[in-house]
């Protein structure tokens, strides 16, 4: 019914049929999360979650070095990072969470849009040991519910996350290999810019990282390939898609990273992808593959790789333009327009 009378609404707006394209599909959308044909976008957040991973320290999968993960967190706290940038531009809120950073951030206890949530000063190694337990990978998950419920009591509507971890394209990289049954080749890339010669070493070492852990067996245990291979960031980004889908927010989902939680997220719940708008496709390898697993269509190909929820920023300005059609335009009726002839 709502659809009809949505689809009814969109079709009347003084335009050819069909000639807004994939703003049409969002407004839509964005009808039914919300159960109305006069949608609204209210306080759009990005959430930024931050974690350490213990195989960063190795080396063997990141050009960068692990420290450069709390630099980036001072740096969102700072305001000079790219997504502070476009979250200003855009009049987005941003906040940012400690979920697992191998840093001490005290010294900013009462910043306004940061919030201490650390399960641990980043994962183990999980060319060892499991990223985490159990038990840790729940509490993520629960912690990450909680602060997505929060900006929905404060009216948030509208939310897409991001994270910041150095190694975790190599995370990202092992989840989809668990959860599509691609090759590991298939399913990693250069992250930050390996070259040659490192996306070899980082793609021999995530498939001896995968034999470890079994992945192959994937037994519909999602809590526990979060726990083998994941990270805090991710962990926390699962409870915050699982919670936005609760609170029937909009949700626009990132890049690499940000999908393969959002895999995990799904295996949880398959509700959650009724909320969701792809905002981009990722310049990594594998990120094309991922959304063609889970049939999206994003909006942006820009080429970008940065992860931080920064091609969810700039897809929400798309999202309110598509509310605003459909909220504003003038119908054939009502603006005295002709239809096109019957055939
Ligand atoms: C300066 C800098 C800023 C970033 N902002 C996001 N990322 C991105 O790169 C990291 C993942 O790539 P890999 O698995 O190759 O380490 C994540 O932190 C991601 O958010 C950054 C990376 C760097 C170096
Ligand atoms: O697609 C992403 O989000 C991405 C890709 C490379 C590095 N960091 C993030």
């Amino acid at each position: 019914m709502l659809q009809e009378q949505l689809q009814q609404a969109i079709n009347n707006k003084t335009k050819p049929l069909g000639a807004l394209g994939a703003l049409e599909t969002i407004a839509l959308q964005t009808g039914m999360i919300q159960g109305t044909v006069r949608p609204v976008i209210r306080h759009p957040h990005i959430v930024v979650f931050a974690g350490d991973h213990g195989i960063a320290a190795t080396g063997l999968v990141n050009p960068y070095p692990q420290a450069v993960t709390a630099q980036m967190v001072l740096n969102f706290l700072h305001g000079g990072a790219a997504i502070n940038v476009f979250t200003r531009q855009h009049n987005i809120e941003l906040i940012v969470v400690d979920a697992g950073v191998n840093h001490d951030f005290t010294q900013f206890p009462d910043h306004p849009h940061f919030i201490h949530a650390k399960i641990a000063q980043g994962t183990h190694n999980y060319l060892e040991a499991p990223a985490m337990s159990r038990e840790q990978a729940n509490a993520a998950i629960a912690k990450g519910k909680e602060i997505v419920h929060q900006l929905a009591t404060k009216g948030c509507n509208c939310i897409g996350f991001g994270e910041m971890g150095i190694g975790n394209t190599s995370s990202a990289s092992l989840i989809m290999n668990a959860l599509t049954g691609l090759s590991i080749e298939a399913c990693t890339g250069r992250g930050t810019g390996a070259s040659d010669e490192q996306l070899q070493t980082k793609i021999r070492t995530l498939e001896t990282v995968a034999q470890k852990h079994h992945l192959k067996a994937y037994d519909k245990d999602a809590i526990g390939l979060l726990s083998k291979v994941g990270g805090f960031e991710i962990a926390m980004m699962v409870g915050a898609y699982l919670q936005a889908a609760e609170e029937k927010m909009v949700i626009l989902v990132d890049g690499f990273i940000a999908t393969a939680a959002l895999l995990i997220a799904k295996e949880l719940n398959p509700v959650v992808l009724d909320h969701c708008i792809f905002a981009h496709h990722s310049g990594e390898h594998g990120h094309e593959k991922m959304l063609q697993h889970l049939e999206a269509r994003p909006l942006l190909q820009l080429g970008m790789r940065l992860g931080e929820g920064t091609g969810a920023a700039l897809a929400i300005p798309l999202v309110q333009s598509a509310v605003n059609f459909l909220c504003e335009m003038a119908s054939f009726e009502s603006a005295g327009v002709e239809k096109k002839s019957e055939e």
